[in-house]
């Protein structure tokens, strides 16, 4: 029983990275990513844009859709203001048990809060959970076909304020046609398209950053 992608993204984390330092643990990551093994995490040059979007919300309360391995939670994590907080749902227990241990190694596991499960069933819950009002950003990374329904979920349960802003990875590739159209076209929503590439590839790709408009 060999180990997984992750499990050895870890391990280059572990042994290569300066624990308590987000920073070293992106660049380890990315390193690892490029010249090792390619892995799905938003990557650098997506993450510059994430981190822009990120640092412009200034977010108390952030939700990740998606965690993987935790590239990207450590990415908005560490941008986050004094007691600013980032939920992030993950549905694979063995993504979630390597992410848990990346965030850590991170030095940021308290602003941080992972839960496993599937997005669908957790959304409904954030208020009671996490007495969660509303969030002031999003980040889409998880299954693709769960874009559009998980955002119309945090619509109905009350989830999203005027100014909410959704980050949603992947728009190009793999792609998330249903969705796009629906941000684009509908009118509580103000989207723009941040042209990139898939991560660690020439592929295209790119960010579509959509405003709920209440
Ligand atoms: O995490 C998951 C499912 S897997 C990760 C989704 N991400 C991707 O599939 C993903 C894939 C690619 C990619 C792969 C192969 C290619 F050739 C090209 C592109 C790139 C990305 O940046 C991605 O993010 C989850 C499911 C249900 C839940 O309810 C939940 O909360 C979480
Ligand atoms: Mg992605």
């Amino acid at each position: 029983t060999g180990s997984t992608r992750p499990q050895r993204l870890l391990r280059a984390v572990q042994k290569k990275a300066t624990q308590g330092d987000p920073q070293s643990v992106i660049a380890t990551i990315d390193d690892f990513c490029r010249h090792s093994e390619w892995a799905m995490n938003v990557g650098d040059e997506k993450g510059l844009i994430l981190d822009s979007i990120v640092s412009e919300v200034n977010p108390s309360t952030a939700l990740e859709l998606g965690t993987y391995c935790g590239y990207s939670t450590v990415r908005i994590a560490r941008l986050l203001p004094p007691g600013g907080r980032c939920i992030t749902l993950e549905f694979n227990p063995a993504y979630a048990a390597v992410a848990r241990q990346v965030i850590a190694w991170a030095g940021i596991q308290d602003k941080v809060q992972l839960v496993e499960g599937p997005s669908g069933d957790l959304i409904p819950q954030m208020k009671e959970l996490f007495g969660v009002q509303t969030f002031d950003f999003v980040f889409l990374d998880h299954w693709k076909d769960r874009y559009l329904p998980d955002a119309k979920l945090l619509e109905e349960c009350g989830l999203l304020r005027e100014g909410t802003v959704l980050l949603a990875d992947n728009v190009i590739c793999p792609g998330t046609p249903e969705y796009l159209q629906y941000v684009r076209n509908s009118p509580r929503y103000e989207s723009r398209y941040f042209k990139s590439h898939l991560e660690y590839t020439k592929v295209e790709d790119g960010l579509e950053k959509s405003v709920f408009l209440g």
